[in-house]
């Protein structure tokens, strides 16, 4: 069956709808009389007992009550319109300077290909022609002759001497011999004419006419002498298998899924009215937008893809069906591309040889099917990256990375614990890096998640100091971000195959509730959590964290669990099914959470001496903006992981709102175990020099420290010593918040 054509739906919509044979109106259901006058009256079950399914008309005990309310069967031309969608006045790919962009490189490519394509075989094309030039001579020589003899009259006269008709003959050759005489005076006009022009130029011409002019005649010769299943010029472009996408082929792929609500419709004639808009050319394939029969979904034709692909004649990776979001749940989009997606040559990432970064922007991150641009926001936001081995997360990943790396001012803590070294670039801009599966690695991972654990509460309290001018919405804003003295810059933690992490025997409990804490209050606080995992299983990635992240970029998985741990519960459900990729889509997932729908994609593809270009430049740009920090900057792994710290902070974390005096000696202590690594060394000072300490380190921020009352902790006698003032320490972080805020 075929169909070329298709009919709006709206337009006689009612035939459509009586695909069910319902009378217009609707059914008409009896009612007992009884229940309507007497509620309380016994109702005759008997009458449900009519088994030839036939209403009685004239039966007194019941009176019919139309299903649906009266009115019109068919919608006014206002209810019909208003609910039409409008497509397009300027095409996609007119209004994305992307689209446009990729459409015109790509004539731009396609002229530039055949033009090379026929320079190298001019040398070719000339042999060809001369060789081939005496044949055409020859045929031009005996073409003109037969013109000028009237060859084509010849089996007319032959017929006529042997009919052995006299007058015929006669007047067959008088109108030849005209014919002769007059084509043989154009001929031997044209030659004379030709002889005339050659020997002028031969004469008289400058040389390269006389060159020129010979050589169109050896090409047209040449030409003339070419056999016509060998032309000379061969094509620069073989032209590509696809076929155009007819509705009859789409009908027909349907028809072969074995849906038996399609098969019945398709019995009753669906077909034509299927398609609610003309397949059209999108991008590189071709898109077809059709309604589903009654009770048939999207999701049902999904996750046919295979058998879909097979009745289309296309390889799966050609082949992709799509609900139509904001739809109803029977309407398939279904973007059938020229070339199988995984053999498309992976585009070129816009930032891989310049160009910088605002995480607060969004980056290019994929391209999708049709060879659009993905976008993806990272800022207040998460992502999870998830797949089976080998397809795509690490380099999934990494472009997310290598954007937040050409932001000077995002923090890079890199983790990867598959020990491959594949993040490996990124060390010269990471404040902190490392790869390994060994134990010291992942400690050193736990320390990143510590830092930025840490770093939750301080942002916090800074975002909670601000005057509510400054900071409208309490979220890390570009331009609070842009205050160096806040630190609220762009922090980034990514931990590559966390499932080694969550997994470990002693930090994996901590790893845990430090990323769950992170990952739900981070967003707000500037602090981006990017984790990828080859084994999304609830001990491998806690439900936790799976629930709370917001992009995820699921590849090719084995199962629904795997797929709905990366994607979010019901997505398998829902027809996001990263089971259907195959082997080959390497790179190509399923990215949930970067825009409005979810979209197929393919992420940039970069390898590692391309990210080994990408961090040199974002090195040298962190250096000129004052912004290479940690490892990257040199200093070692240790002081790296040395938590920063806040000194007035730290001292209301100790002493208690309570205590509204303590000796400087008990304040150190005090310190010191809080954050061993920090104040750790001054505890260890004598009794002289530990509480001068605190007086010194306390001095630039305007505190005093004076005589106070107090008790040593061991209960001896009261003395008056050294000592701080709790509300002078509340005083100056009220004072330097303000400060800071007006910045
Ligand atoms: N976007 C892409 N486009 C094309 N090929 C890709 C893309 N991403 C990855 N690949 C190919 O897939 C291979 C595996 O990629 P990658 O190392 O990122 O996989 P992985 O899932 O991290 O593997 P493993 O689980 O072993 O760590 C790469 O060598 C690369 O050739």
């Amino acid at each position: 069956m075929t169909h070329d054509t298709f009919d709006r739906p709206d337009i006689e919509d009612d035939e459509h709808t009586r695909d069910d044979d319902t009378p217009p109106g609707g059914e008409v259901i009896p009612f007992p009389r009884e229940t309507a006058v007497d509620p309380d009256a016994e109702i005759d079950h008997d009458q449900d007992d009519d088994t030839d399914g036939e209403t009685d008309q004239d039966d007194d005990t019941e009176v019919r009550v139309p299903v649906d309310p009266p009115g019109r069967s068919r919608p006014t031309w206002s209810e019909s319109v208003r609910g039409e969608q409008r497509r397009d006045v300027i095409p996609a790919w007119l209004r994305s300077r992307e689209a446009l962009r990729e459409q015109s490189a790509w004539v731009l490519d396609h002229y530039k290909h055949v033009f090379a394509f026929h320079a190298v075989r001019t040398p070719v094309y000339a042999g060809t022609l001369a060789l081939r030039s005496p044949l055409g001579a020859a045929r031009l020589v005996g073409g003109a002759l037969r013109w000028v003899s009237d060859a084509d009259g010849r089996p007319v006269r032959a017929e006529a001497v042997r009919k052995a008709d006299a007058a015929e003959y006669l007047k067959l050759a008088k109108h030849r011999d005209g014919k002769v005489r007059l084509r043989g005076t154009i001929l031997a006009a044209a030659v004379l004419a030709a002889g005339v022009l050659l020997t002028a130029l031969l004469l008289a011409g400058p040389t390269w006419a006389l060159v020129v002019t010979l050589l169109g005649v050896v090409a047209g010769l040449g030409w003339a002498g070419a056999p016509e299943d060998r032309p000379v010029i061969g094509p620069a472009v073989v032209k590509a298998q696809a076929e155009k996408l007819s509705s009859g082929m789409v009908l027909r792929a349907l028809g072969a899924l074995g849906i038996a609500e399609i098969n019945k419709a398709v019995a009753k004639g669906w077909g034509p009215r299927a398609f609610v808009a003309p397949i059209t050319r999108d991008g590189p394939g071709w898109r077809a937008d059709i309604d589903l029969p009654y009770g048939v979904t999207a999701v049902d034709i999904i996750e046919r893809r295979d058998r879909l692909a097979s009745g289309l004649r296309r390889p799966m990776g050609c082949v992709w069906p799509e609900p139509a979001y904001d739809q109803h749940a029977g309407r398939l989009v279904l973007w059938v591309g020229d070339q199988d997606m995984s053999q498309a040559k992976p585009a070129v990432w816009p930032l891989a040889a310049s160009g910088s970064v605002s995480l607060f922007d969004p980056i290019p991150y994929a391209t999708d099917q049709r060879g659009r641009v993905v976008l993806m926001s990272l800022m207040y936001a998460n992502m999870l990256i998830g797949a089976m081995p080998g397809m795509g997360k690490t380099f999934a990943l990494r472009i997310a990375l290598l954007a937040a790396a050409l932001d000077t001012t995002a923090e890079l803590h890199v983790w990867e614990l598959k020990g491959t070294g594949d993040l490996s670039p990124l060390e010269q801009v990471a404040h902190a890096y490392g790869s390994g599966a060994d134990d010291d690695t992942i400690a050193g991972t736990m320390d990143s998640i510590r830092y930025v654990h840490t770093e939750l509460e301080r942002r916090a309290k800074v975002i909670s100091g601000l005057p509510r001018d400054v900071c409208p919405e309490n979220k890390v804003t570009p331009e609070l971000a842009a205050k160096k003295r806040l630190r609220l810059h762009p922090l980034v933690l990514a931990v590559d195959e966390c499932q080694e992490l969550f997994t470990h025997e002693k930090f994996g409990k901590e790893a845990d509730t430090k990323l769950t804490a992170i990952i739900k209050r981070g967003r707000a606080l500037g602090i981006i959590l990017l984790l990828a995992t080859q084994r999304p299983d609830k001990d491998s990635l806690p439900t936790a964290i799976s629930a709370n992240v917001g992009i995820r970029f699921c590849l090719k998985v084995m199962g629904q669990t795997e797929n709905d741990m990366i994607l979010g519960t019901s997505s398998y459900k829902n027809g996001l099914r990263a089971t259907t990729f195959t082997l080959k889509d390497r790179g190509i997932g399923y990215l949930v959470g970067a825009g409005p729908e979810a979209s197929t994609g393919r992420s940039f593809y970069v390898d590692n001496p391309g990210a080994e270009t990408v961090c040199t430049r974002a090195r040298t740009a962190r250096i000129a903006a004052g912004t290479l920090t940690g490892q990257a900057a040199g200093e070692s792994a240790d002081t790296d992981r040395t938590p920063v710290h806040d000194l007035l902070a730290d001292i209301l974390a100790v002493v208690e709102p309570t205590e509204a005096k303590v000796w400087n000696e008990i304040v150190v202590d005090r310190l010191a175990e809080l954050r061993p690594d920090v104040y750790g060394p001054w505890a260890t000072l004598d009794s002289q020099a530990k509480p001068a300490q605190l007086t010194t380190a306390l001095k630039p921020f305007g505190v005093a420290v004076g005589q106070v009352w107090g008790t040593p902790v061991d209960g001896g006698k009261g003395a008056n010593r050294r000592g701080i003032t709790r509300d002078d320490i509340t005083a100056a972080v009220t004072k330097r918040d303000g400060n800071r805020a007006a910045d």
